[in-house]
């Protein structure tokens, strides 16, 4: 029989001769200052935006059913676009639904606002941005993404439907997701209603004459975007869409 061979066993690992490794994994955590760059490395990466989508889940999983409210972070309350934000969160509250926006200024604030007055749940979707900005203050859970992608997710994944006001890229960014996931058959039976028809008129007539002419997109691609001026519809659009979904 072969001399008794000293060995250590780390997790699943076994180690002989002059693979051991005299310290333990804890002890290598607790007691080393080395290095700390790792923190950058991918690897790292994927831990943290696999504890965003977990906090997220963990965090919006028992919200019920939810309208996800996007529009420009720059309009504040002196345009005329900030009242309709906050009546379309009070009337979403209204009729059953937590609000989950952004969580920034602007059109999200008013919706935040609208919400939380009206009793409802006011959800906040925060990202970090190289300016400090934060959840605004009408956000009563809230939730703070590193990763765009986690965040965009948790806006698809728990709500039943969008509704877009007048903004720029980030809202175009999430109307444009929203679109192209209900195209590709990812999302189903998910309204997306653009509110402001002298805003949005012109992007859906450039749909039509440009990009369906010229055969890159279809009618029925268009025909998803609803465009209105009235708050009263989309609420409505967003309940049909709701009581189709339950029966
Ligand atoms: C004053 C300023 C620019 C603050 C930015 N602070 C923000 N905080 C949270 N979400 C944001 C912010 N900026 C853009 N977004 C995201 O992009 C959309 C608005 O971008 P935009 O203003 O349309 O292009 C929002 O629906 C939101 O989801």
């Amino acid at each position: 029989m072969a001399d008794l061979v000293r060995a250590r066993f780390k997790g699943p690992i076994i180690q002989r001769r002059n693979q051991i490794d005299d310290s333990t994994t804890d002890q290598r955590l607790l007691d080393s200052r080395g290095p700390s760059d790792w923190v950058h490395t991918d690897p790292w990466r994927v831990l943290r935006m696999q504890a965003e989508l977990v906090e997220g889940f963990g965090a919006l999983a028992e919200l019920g059913p939810a309208i996800s409210v996007f529009g420009s972070a720059r309009l504040g309350p002196e345009h005329p676009s900030y009242a309709v934000a906050e009546t379309l969160g009070r009337r979403l509250v209204e009729e059953g639904f937590a609000v989950i926006t952004g969580g920034g200024p602007g059109a999200m604030e008013a919706a935040n606002k609208g919400a939380s007055e009206a009793g409802g749940v006011s959800v906040g979707l925060g990202i970090e941005l190289p300016w400090e900005s934060g959840l605004n203050d009408w956000v009563d859970v809230g939730v703070h993404f590193r990763y765009f992608f986690a965040r965009k997710t948790m806006f698809v994944k728990y709500s039943q439907g969008f509704a877009v006001l007048p903004g720029g890229l980030g809202t175009l960014d999430e109307m444009f997701e929203a679109a192209t996931l209900a195209q590709t058959g990812k999302i189903t039976s998910f309204p997306i209603v653009l509110i402001g028809t002298s805003y949005w008129q012109g992007l859906v007539d450039w749909m039509r004459d440009t990009q369906l002419a010229e055969g890159t997109i279809r009618q029925d691609d268009i025909d998803r975007l609803v465009l209105t001026d009235d708050v009263e519809e989309a609420v409505a659009l967003m309940v049909r869409s709701r009581e189709d979904e339950s029966s």
